[in-house]
């Protein structure tokens, strides 16, 4: 007798065992997180929360669950959230704790190869972090901040050229609106290609969106989220099917043609830096850039490649989302618009910063303005840019975690992800008004309760050796910007009613359609 016969003639007493084995492995799941409250079908199946990513909410959905169920909370058969800070704060430091299958499930870009963010095992991780860190920091990026500034110029004479609501030479002339979402995209695609590549892809001075790299991200962060909330990520890493879904750097458009340019680009780089003795490409070998950094620690070929492309992808539609929510938060609130601008036109006229057209203001110097920080700690408070669970696997045997002083087993074989809406708008950390825009908060005289919250609130940025490593990257955007963008031009948004089209895409922000009135400030 074959082995499909005797299948064939088993079937019925094989198929009572496949279903008393999943109905065994579901209560044992069902019994790992019911201790947990949560959504009632949540214990048993991933379905709920799919929905939620799918329909973009999720974020949303998070939320309200931690408001009801408290501090740690099920959204899944194994998977639990978390808006206590002290309870985040240990799952990203003690040893043993891992990040989950999620990361190179939807975040791995191409097929079976591992960058930073998309990296579970640790100890890999820990040793590309070592060779990329100095690199993403000021220290070995002394170009870091001129990059910055070259771009913002362009966004500058970007708006003054073409897009003032009233032209000063011409002042009862209208000019249409600004879709500030598409601007402010250019801005940081182009700062963060010029940091990571050390050349930007030139989308502001050419005011549009070069090799189609916004349209196609943003499909590719649409399609993921679909294939995550389909339960269907897995399939873009699946043997063969995966190399065929996957962008790759020959594709003739989308997301690999945006990669296949990169990579050229970073291929001229790499033979110039390990050329000896090339007297015309002499500037180019001096550069002392994040992708010298990442070459002179090692890294070389597709790792290279791979982290490059990482920092393009991380550090772009992150930092946007914080600049687009920040402007609104500021637009739509005339006391901090009007503060803001009255400490920005005060560190001009006492001479903190030049008044020169071209004289962008120092990071070291923004840092000292106390509303500006204020203003970007708030809005990075209600608008967290990136609201993912970002989940950590629970290590071997369990752990007991401390919560309202009192002790919490969370199981092996569990994940624990985070709960930002909840966690940075606590009422008991920030107070009743805690969904409410307020950068006076961050003037709070009570020492400990101040130390706190900001606690609290640097988490936006993740904590311990998965900590965003374009921290100091995103920091010097946001205050150079906003100083910038408050100093020259006064802004209205053009329809409060919808100010914006929002879509949540594994926890980063899709947006557009976010018109704006500009007149220039005298
Ligand atoms: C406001 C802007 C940003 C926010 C809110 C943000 C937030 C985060 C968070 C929460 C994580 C930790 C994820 C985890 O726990 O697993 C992270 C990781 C990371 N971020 Fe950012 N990020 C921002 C901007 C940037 C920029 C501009 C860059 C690049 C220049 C960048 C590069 C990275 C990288 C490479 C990682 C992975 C670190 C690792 O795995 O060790 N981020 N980011």
């Amino acid at each position: 007798m074959t082995l499909l016969e005797t299948l064939i003639e088993n079937r019925w007493p094989l198929l009572a065992g496949i279903i008393a084995l999943y109905v065994v492995r579901k209560l044992l799941q069902y019994r790992k997180v019911s201790r947990f409250g949560g959504p009632r079908w949540t214990s048993i199946t991933k379905i709920p929360h799919n929905m939620r990513i799918f329909t973009g909410d999720a974020h949303q959905w998070y939320q309200d669950i931690s408001e009801k169920y408290g501090p740690i909370a099920r959204v899944g058969p194994n998977s639990l959230i978390t808006s206590n800070a002290d309870v985040w704060l240990h799952v990203n430091t003690k040893p043993g704790y891992k990040r989950s299958d999620w990361y190179f499930k939807a975040c791995r870009v191409e097929y079976q190869r591992d960058h930073i963010f998309s990296q579970t095992d640790t100890k890999l991780h820990d040793e590309r972090r070592k060779q990329i860190a100095p690199g993403y920091s000021g220290r070995e990026n002394l170009e870091l901040e001129s990059s910055i500034d070259a771009c913002l110029l362009d966004l500058l004479n970007l708006i003054r050229t073409k897009y003032l609501t009233f032209s000063s030479s011409a002042p009862s002339t209208p000019v249409a609106s600004m879709d500030l979402s598409k601007k402010i995209q250019f801005f940081t695609l182009d700062v963060i290609s010029a940091v990571g590549m050390g050349r930007p892809f030139g989308m502001l001075r050419a005011d549009a969106d070069i090799d189609s790299y916004v349209r196609s991200s943003e499909e590719g962060l649409r399609i993921a989220t679909a294939f995550t909330g389909l339960g269907l990520a897995w399939l873009a890493q699946a043997p063969l099917l995966g190399r065929w879904i996957s962008p790759g750097p020959a594709d003739a458009d989308g997301f690999g043609l945006m990669m296949g340019a990169c990579f050229r680009i970073i291929d001229e780089r790499v033979r110039v830096l390990e050329t000896e003795g090339d007297r015309e490409k002499g500037e180019e070998k001096k550069r002392r850039d994040m992708l010298a950094s990442f070459v002179k620690h090692g890294l070389r070929g597709a790792d290279l490649k791979s982290e490059v492309l990482e920092t393009l992808i991380a550090g772009s539609d992150t930092t946007a989302g914080a600049l687009r929510a920040i402007m609104l938060y500021v637009m739509g609130n005339k006391r901090v618009y009007a503060k803001l601008q009255r400490e920005i036109d005060e560190a001009v006229r006492e001479g903190k910063v030049s008044a020169d057209w071209e004289g962008i203001i120092p990071y070291a110097t923004a840092k000292q303005l106390p509303y500006l920080q204020a203003v970007i700690r708030e809005g990075l408070r209600v608008f967290p840019p990136v609201r993912n669970i970002l989940p950590k696997d629970v290590p071997p045997g369990g752990d007991t975690v401390i919560v309202d002083g009192k002790p919490v087993f969370l199981p092996e074989g569990v994940e624990v992800g985070y709960s930002a809406l909840a966690m940075h708008r606590d009422k008991k950390v920030y107070g009743e008004d805690a969904d409410l825009f307020r950068p006076e908060r961050w003037f709070e005289p009570d020492h400990e309760k101040l130390a706190a919250m900001t606690k609290v609130n640097d988490l936006t940025f993740g904590h311990g050796k998965w900590q965003c490593l374009g921290k100091n990257v995103a920091q010097m955007e946001l205050n150079k910007t906003l100083f910038e963008l408050f100093r020259y031009f006064d802004w209205a948004i053009a329809h409060p009613s919808k100010p914006w089209e929002i879509f949540n895409t594994m926890g980063i922000f899709v947006i557009n359609d976010m018109w704006v009135q500009v007149t220039p400030r005298e």
